[in-house]
């Protein structure tokens, strides 16, 4: 059985479609890309995914669980997960109090689910009393990932976890990743404009045009800079 079963998904704003039939599939403990031009619906199609925007048409299922109609609430109970773009982390809040706002739907000993959390995202230690809004941007990338992670979901959507980070934070976003997926058999769906880290953490990846999947691409492809750009146009920047 798929992780995620998606088929002929449509969603937009009002009268405006921005997704336009997707369909696709991500098997347990896989690793799926999302590579397009900016606009193309990669944002519009994890938000749907979550329960953010309603499908105007198709049908979503987690796990063979049809979520379709579901809340986000209910969707996270089911155990999807998001890290929004930009982060999104409430800036005021300690990243202690961070963390326990993304246990907050769960019955858990926070003292045990922090200490394993601190493990997996050994940097959060010394910032555990900082706010959340005086760490760096990877800082605050990694925390937005690891509260997700706080809700327990099987399958996380991740939007351009690379924006505006440090390249030395990115290797360790991705070395983080690599382990999560051993450690906790995470499913990620990655919506990317960074080829390299879309190279190392993806299993294939999806060409979104328009609001459709155009093609699917090997990892070892995008290093290919002439077929890249004949596909989303930004191969060579
Ligand atoms: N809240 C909104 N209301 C109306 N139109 C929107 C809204 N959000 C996005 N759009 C439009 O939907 C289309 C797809 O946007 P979306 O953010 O999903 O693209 P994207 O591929 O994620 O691009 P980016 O990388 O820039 O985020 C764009 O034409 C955008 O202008």
């Amino acid at each position: 059985m798929s992780m995620l079963s998606v088929k002929d998904l449509t969603a937009g704003y009002g009268q405006v479609r921005v997704l336009n039939g997707i369909s696709f599939e991500v098997a347990q403990n896989e690793f799926v890309g999302i590579l397009g031009h900016n606009g193309m619906g990669k944002t519009t199609l994890l938000r749907t995914l979550m329960g953010y925007i309603r499908a105007t048409g198709g049908t979503v299922e987690l796990e063979g669980q049809a979520i379709t109609r579901l809340s986000t609430h209910a969707r996270s109970r089911a155990g999807m997960g998001i890290v929004p773009q930009g982060r999104e982390i409430f800036p005021g809040l300690s990243v202690r109090d961070n963390l326990r706002m993304g246990m907050a739907a769960r019955k858990v000993d926070e003292a045990a689910e922090i200490a394993q959390i601190l493990q997996e995202f050994p940097r959060l230690e010394r910032l555990l009393d900082r706010t959340g809004g005086a760490l760096s941007g990877g800082e605050q990338q990694l925390l937005a990932l690891a509260r997700c992670l706080c809700a327990a979901p099987r399958l996380v959507l991740l939007d351009e976890p690379t924006e505006g980070i440090q390249p030395s934070i990115i290797e360790e976003i991705v070395e983080t990743l690599h382990a999560l997926r051993k450690k906790r058999d995470l499913t990620v769906v990655l919506v990317e404009q960074n080829l390299d880290f879309i190279a190392e953490l993806a299993d294939r990846v999806l060409i979104i045009q328009k609001g459709e999947f155009t093609n699917t691409l090997a990892p070892s492809q995008l290093a290919d800079v002439e077929m890249v750009g004949e596909f989303v146009g930004f191969g060579a920047g």
